[in-house]
Formats: structure tokens, C-alpha cells, sequence
């Protein structure tokens, strides 16, 4: 029976730890303020904002809302990118992803001031994060990644030298996650797999660490499994739920092949809170460097 890795309590522990650093920051006139930038009314990252709201609220941290219609075009979500850089009382921000159709993407991640990019995406950010292999990363790290490692290193998984798969090439996800887990300090090794991966059976099969993020459902069957490995469910697939006909979230990893796996990561209630606290952590360390 595999073990929990619980991402709702762990994140509850950060959540009260962090609490702790802003109560510090706002004695010495440093408060930090984190930002959001939703554009559109897609109800899934409609939530996923409110929820980062109402996470700098129960740590203290003061929170700035820029909401744009669906139909916003780029230079009017340019012009609130840098209404937010110019913005003291904005110590950091993000910009919610996905962005509608049409928007150039890349565009507006980059007109982020890197020094209040609190998911670590901007080019720079990530750039530091290729560069910076042996020394400590002193720039935001993507929430995500981030905190999937911490979620492990807090159970006291260990990495070191093991072979991690990961599903999925997404920026927010696959691409960064390699290059936190084969920093020095981590060591793994990591082979990162996509649609166009030919053996994905044989790969998963001899991994002792599954990051699974394609979103698509049961993607990772128990028959590709190890038994003992460690399986963390990032996918996020939505479905009715046949008894209530509410919209639930389903993730990547089979029921069949959690049961052989010796630590597992659910979802929801793993990465997704996880991603929530590696936020808050990233604002609280921005404005304590800045300090
Ligand atoms: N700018 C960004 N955009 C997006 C990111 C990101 O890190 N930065 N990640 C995801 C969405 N996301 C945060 O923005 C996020 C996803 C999921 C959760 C979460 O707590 N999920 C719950 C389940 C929620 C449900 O039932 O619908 C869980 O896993 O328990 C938080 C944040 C894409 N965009």
C-alpha cells in the first residue's frame, strides 16, 4: 500500500512557516504584495487566482488583482503588465496561464520585470536556473517543480542518483523540473518524455521516480509501474462525475498503478496545493533578498 505524499498538509506547513517571515517583513516596512493577472473567464484558472488570493490573505501578504476581459487584446494585456511593473506596492506577480488563444505568450512573459517574476518564468529566471548548476539558485524558482521536490525532500524521499521520468514538455512543468532534479544538490537523473517518445512502457517501467504531467487520464497504467516506485500525479483532465454529474479533476496515474507504487503523490490534493505554497514562498523570498 503506497504512502501518501500529502501536498495539502505539507502546504499548510509552509503556509504557517511563511506566515511567520512576512510578520517579520511587514515590522521591518517590507511587506510584500503579490499580484495576479487573469485574462478571460475560463472558470479553472478563475479559480486557480481566487485561491492565490486567498492564500496571501491567511499569510498576510497584501494582494493586487488585474482582471481582463476574453477578448483583451495584446496591448491591452501589455499595458497591465506594466501597470504591474510600475506598481510599487507589487512585489511581485503572475501572469495566469493558459492565455487565450491568439495572445502571443512569450511576449508578455517577457515584459514581466524578472526581479517581480514570482512563478519563475520569465526568460531570465529560467535562463538562471540552466546556469546556475552547483550554487544556490538565488532567483524564483517555477512553483510547480519546486514543489514537487519539496514535497518529496519533506517526506524524506530520496533522489539522489535515482532515475525520475517525466511525462509531459510543458514550460510550467517538464521542461524546468529537469534541471531542478539534476542540480548537484539533487542528483537524479532525469529523461524527459513527450508525444513523440517512442518506448514510453520501457522508460516508466525502469523508473524509480514517475513525474506524470501529460494530462491525459490513466496515462500511466499499473503494467508500466515498478513495484515500489514513487508516482507523482501532476495531470489535470477534467471529467463528470457520473454520481453527482459535477465537473471533477482526474489525473494521470491509474488507480491499478498507485497500489504498486511505495510513495504516491494524489491529485488533487498533491501538486496542486504544493503549487499554491512554492508561490507564496517565492514572494516572501523576493522581498526578503530585496529587503
Ligand atoms: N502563471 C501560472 N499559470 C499556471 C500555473 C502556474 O504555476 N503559474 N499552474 C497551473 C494552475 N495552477 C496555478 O496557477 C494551479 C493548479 C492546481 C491547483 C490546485 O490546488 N488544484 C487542486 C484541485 C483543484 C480542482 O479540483 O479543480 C488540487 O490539486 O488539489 C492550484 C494551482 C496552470 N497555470
Amino acid at each position: 500500500m503506497a504512502q501518501i505524499l500529502d501536498g495539502k498538509a505539507t502546504a499548510a506547513e509552509i503556509k504557517a512557516e511563511l506566515r511567520e517571515r512576512v510578520t517579520a517583513l511587514s515590522a521591518r516596512g517590507t511587506a510584500p504584495g503579490l499580484g495576479t493577472l487573469l485574462v478571460g473567464d475560463d472558470p479553472g484558472s478563475r479559480w486557480y487566482v481566487n485561491g492565490k488570493h486567498k492564500d496571501c490573505a491567511e499569510v498576510g501578504i497584501s494582494s493586487i488583482r488585474e482582471d481582463l476581459p476574453a477578448d483583451a487584446t495584446q496591448e491591452e494585456i501589455e499595458a497591465a503588465v506594466r501597470r504591474l511593473n510600475e506598481d510599487p506596492a507589487c512585489t511581485g506577480y503572475i501572469v495566469q496561464l493558459p492565455l487565450p488563444k491568439g495572445i502571443d505568450t512569450n511576449r508578455i512573459l517577457e515584459l514581466v520585470d524578472p526581479d517581480k517574476d514570482a512563478d519563475g518564468l520569465h526568460p531570465t529566471n529560467l535562463g538562471r536556473l540552466v546556469l546556475r548548476v552547483n550554487e544556490e539558485i538565488t532567483s524564483p524558482l517555477p512553483c510547480t517543480p519546486r514543489g514537487i521536490i519539496d514535497l518529496m525532500l519533506r517526506h524524506d524521499v530520496d533522489l539522489k542518483g535515482k532515475e525520475v521520468v517525466v511525462l509531459g514538455r510543458g514550460v510550467t512543468v517538464g521542461r524546468p523540473i529537469g534541471l531542478l532534479l539534476t542540480r548537484r544538490s539533487v542528483n537524479a537523473t532525469v529523461t524527459l518524455t513527450h508525444t513523440g517518445t517512442r518506448d514510453l512502457e520501457g522508460l516508466v517501467r525502469r523508473a524509480d521516480v514517475v513525474v506524470a504531467a501529460a494530462g491525459v487520464k490513466d496515462i500511466v497504467s499499473a503494467d508500466m509501474v515498478k513495484l515500489g516506485a514513487v508516482l507523482v500525479d501532476v495531470g489535470v483532465s477534467r471529467e463528470t462525475d457520473p454520481t453527482t454529474g459535477k465537473s471533477r479533476v482526474v489525473g494521470d496515474v491509474s488507480a491499478e498503478a498507485r497500489e504498486k507504487a511505495s510513495w504516491y503523490s494524489p491529485n488533487p490534493g498533491g501538486v496542486g496545493p504544493m503549487t499554491r505554497a512554492m508561490l507564496l514562498a517565492n514572494v516572501v523570498e523576493m522581498a526578503e533578498r530585496s529587503a
